[in-house]
């Protein structure tokens, strides 16, 4: 009997440390709560021994007092915290019934105990291997597979919302709270959390960041509206952007603080982005008319009304040409093998190395001017890709599109733009290096690159001169130019069909006289982006000279943009480049080397005046017209 009894004491101490009811480092319950299920816990345990062995009740009430007393020391001892999670060196005695509710209740939660929350930083490090991977299932979170310290369950698991993942810093996170989930139950009361550390707020539901609906009297649409594909994909690269850090890079109104949502942080964007009908959007864009010389020094020039808190010495001190692209880079290891296995890999090399480009994003603020192409490409491209489940059926088609007009007017641009806005890998071809650098293997490239866009997406395809590649054919020998102009029509005819598919294909031409209707007929979407106007020529003015010393009045600035007119976006630029010279002109006679740049006078009227002598339009009228007659004919921006 007393070996029986002993036994029993065992596997029922044994069986109170494990009941699944007793967990007392859960800070879900009220200390008096547990000790309530503790005695609860005990006094079941001894009637049971009670009832199964004929013990007297005297017995067992003596039982139960003993190991009361005599397991709670077991409780109390040091060694044994890590059992039951270290959650407070005062949870014993209340347990003990030592403490009621009246008494103050101190939380173990010191700053010296908080865990650091370590797995959020470990989480962003591994997003290479993909979002799902990554992100803790309910029973990882509760289990703390995630790397959760002891006693410090990941409340946060319930919801698929990525951004309760990314909105909260890592670091910095307060300890959760167990069972707490954005969607239901109020926070925690402060009082558990040390001081200062307020308590977590629920999140609001999120829409795609940083575009509103709202303005529209539309009820703000659900999260989550990507198709599966996208979304990881665009959830993928939000993870890594945000191990990224902060990324010192503004375009004018439009920032891509690198943090929140898919990584772009679009907050200010909200207005002009918002879904709005193509005059609306007009209008919008219309009245962000370039100001004053708020930014200076910036490079390159970002056509906006306001300049954002990053200004124009960090966009200086980060040159363009170096900024990292986080969406390209983020590729980098991940191409599922099995999709290229069959490729060759020597293209798949050079498409990697030559034709993926990454440079940096471009903004609608970077591009002066333009504002019908803009709005049109934002209601027409932007959003049936952002949103596929808003834009379903005809609404989702144009994903081919031809920009076509004079030589340096911002078609490559837009076309970074588009990639930008969309976090989108941009895979750009010129179609003369298709067809004298690469002639022999053209087509295999032109190939390859689709491949690699599409196991990338969101893509976006940029073929400039496209009319070299799709012209009309006199000859009926196949050549390697035909075939690369079979490759690209087959290429163009997928996109069409496959509706599946986050791969947008742009192609240029300044010749779109030239290409045969059979090329003409893949592009949905056929774009005149003519010369700027002079409202774009004044924003681009101001712009380039905001990078330096300048001294021209108003009138003057009036002046040089209406002598200006017919001048490219490419022919501005070269003309401020020439004017910007003058005051290093002036200086001939002395040592340049010895200069300081604070010596130099500042540009004038005078220096534009001389530009204008050696810089003319490089399009003629008569080219011009052309384009106008062909977008009659084809063009779909009348
Ligand atoms: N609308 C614009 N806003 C600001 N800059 C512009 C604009 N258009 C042209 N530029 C300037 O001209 C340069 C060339 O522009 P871009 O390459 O986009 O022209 P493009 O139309 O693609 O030329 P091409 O037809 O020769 O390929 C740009 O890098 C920029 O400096």
């Amino acid at each position: 009997m007393g070996v029986t009894l002993a036994n029993r004491e065992v596997v029922s101490v044994a069986h109170i440390l494990r009941s699944p009811h007793f967990d007392i480092s859960s800070t879900t319950r009220s200390p008096a709560h547990k000790v309530d299920v503790f005695r609860g816990h005990l006094q079941r345990t001894y009637q049971y021994a009670w009832a199964n062995d004929d013990i007297s009740a005297l017995t067992a009430s003596n039982l139960l007092k003993k190991y009361a007393e005599k397991y709670s020391g077991i409780l109390e001892a040091p060694g044994e915290r890590g059992l039951l999670n270290s959650y407070s060196e005062l949870v014993p005695g209340l347990v003990n019934g030592r403490k009621n509710e009246s008494e103050l209740w101190q939380s173990a939660v010191t700053s010296d105990s908080v865990y650091s929350m370590s797995c959020v930083p470990d989480v962003i490090t591994v997003s290479k291997s993909g979002l799902t991977a990554v992100l803790p299932t309910p029973a990882d979170a509760s289990g703390g597979t995630m790397g959760s310290p002891p006693g410090v369950e990941s409340g946060y698991s319930s919801s698929p919302n990525l951004s309760a993942v990314y909105n909260y810093p890592p670091a910095s996170y307060p300890p959760q709270t167990p069972g707490y989930s954005p969607g239901g139950g109020a926070p925690p009361p402060s009082t558990y959390l040390p001081s200062g550390i307020p308590a977590p707020t629920p999140l609001p539901p999120t829409t795609v960041p940083g575009y509103s609906y709202q303005s529209h009297g539309l009820s703000p649409l659900a999260p989550s509206p990507l198709s599966n594909s996208s979304a990881h994909s665009l959830k993928r690269k939000a993870f890594y952007m945000a191990g990224q850090g902060e990324l010192d890079s503004s375009y004018g109104s439009y920032s891509y603080v690198q943090h929140r949502g898919n990584g772009f942080d679009r907050s200010v964007e909200s207005v002009s982005l918002a879904f709005k009908p193509t005059k609306q959007l007009m209008v919008v864009d219309q009245q962000r008319k370039f100001s004053s010389q708020s930014g200076r020094a910036l490079t390159p020039p970002s056509y906006s009304a306001s300049k954002n808190s990053l200004g124009p010495a960090s966009r200086s001190s980060e040159p363009f040409g170096k900024f990292p692209s986080p969406v390209m880079s983020d590729h980098s290891e991940e191409l599922p093998d099995e999709q290229l296995k069959n490729a060759d890999p020597h293209l798949i090399e050079l498409v990697t190395n030559e034709i993926i480009n990454q440079g940096p994003p471009v903004d609608w603020s970077d591009i002066a001017g333009l504002e019908m192409a803009k709005a049109a490409i934002k209601e027409e491209v932007l959003w049936p890709i952002l949103r596929p489940d808003v834009f379903t059926g005809l609404s989702a088609l144009p994903k081919s599109l031809l920009f076509f007009g004079p030589r340096g007017t911002g078609k490559t641009l837009l076309g970074r733009c588009i990639a930008s806005q969309l976090g989108a890998t941009f895979c750009r071809i010129s179609g003369s290096a298709l067809i004298s650098k690469w002639l022999g293997e053209g087509d295999k490239i032109l190939h390859a690159s689709f491949l690699v866009a599409r196991c990338r997406q969101p893509s976006v395809i940029f073929i400039s001169e496209v009319d070299l590649l799709l012209f009309s054919e006199v000859s009926e020998e196949p050549s390697p130019v035909s075939r690369i102009k079979t490759e690209l029509l087959m290429q163009l005819d997928t996109s069409v069909t496959s509706a599946e598919d986050q791969l947008v294909i742009i192609c240029t031409t300044s010749k779109p006289e030239e290409m045969d209707e059979a090329g003409r007929r893949y592009f949905m979407k056929r774009l005149l982006i003519p010369l700027p106007d002079g409202s774009a020529r004044h924003q681009m003015v101001i712009h380039l000279l905001s990078q330096h010393n300048y001294c021209l009045s108003d009138k003057e600035i009036a002046l040089t943009v209406q002598r200006t007119e017919g001048f490219s976006g490419l022919d501005m630029t070269h003309l401020c480049q020439e004017a910007v010279l003058g005051p290093l002109h002036a200086m001939q006679s002395t040592d340049l080397s010895a200069i300081m740049p604070n010596q130099l006078r500042p540009v004038t009227y005078q220096d534009f005046d001389s530009a204008l002598c050696k810089i003319q339009p490089s399009v003629s009228q008569k080219e011009l017209d052309v384009y106008v007659e062909w977008n009659k004919m084809f063009g779909c921006s009348q």
